[in-house]
């Protein structure tokens, strides 16, 4: 499936993702972590998550805000296994889930901070990443104190997302949209 969207990945990102997915599917059912659970759906969260690594430029450093069950947070920690990923979940169930998966791929780059986004202290990064969690406006107001003045944005929304660009009075930004999925990129 990922050959078919023309994203090619090493050996170890297929070893891993393939792991990632028996974990999630196990762990899922049990404690209600994400929706759906059935292969398509897990491969479309998988590749909607990595789509961006395409059109967005190098970073060495992000932080996901809301990763939940990691989406995209941790898949894109998977794939850039070079950069700094912090993933920001305040839900002790997911927060269990991401340290396991952690813990299972041996993912050194990885920090997971069960915090609220408000809440984080003292951690600038590059990429500010976020999906499905609150609109363009509220999400760079909880980031501010990550953000420095390089600092760029990738956020996945969906089809209404006019409305919020307008609240959010941004400038310097990108729509990248694929299907029902549009990604905005706002570069620092
Ligand atoms: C709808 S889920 C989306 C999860 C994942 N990003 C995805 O796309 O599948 C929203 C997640 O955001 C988290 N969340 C809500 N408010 C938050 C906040 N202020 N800071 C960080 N995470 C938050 C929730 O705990 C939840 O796991």
């Amino acid at each position: 499936m990922l050959e078919k969207e023309n994203i090619y990945y090493s050996d170890s990102f297929y070893q891993d993702i393939t792991i990632f997915i028996e974990l999630l599917k196990k762990w899922g059912k049990v404690h209600n972590l994400s929706g759906r659970l059935d292969d398509i759906s897990i491969y479309e969260n998988i590749l909607d998550s990595i789509f961006p690594l395409s059109f967005i430029e190098d970073f060495k450093s992000f932080t996901d805000i809301g990763t939940g069950a990691g989406y995209p947070g941790l898949i894109l920690a998977i794939a850039r296994r070079d950069v700094k990923a912090y993933l920001v979940e305040p839900r002790a169930k997911r927060v269990a889930f991401l340290n396991f998966v952690k813990a299972s791929l041996n993912l050194q780059n990885l920090t997971i901070l069960q915090k609220r986004a408000e809440d984080i202290e003292e951690l600038k990064v590059d990429l500010i990443t976020s999906r499905a969690v609150t609109n363009t406006k509220l999400l760079l107001e909880l980031t501010k104190s990550m953000q420095t003045s390089t600092t760029s944005y990738l956020f996945y929304k969906g089809s209404m997302l006019e409305n919020e660009l307008e609240d959010a009075k941004i400038n310097n930004y990108k729509v990248v949209s694929k299907k029902d999925r549009n990604y905005l990129y706002i570069k620092g």
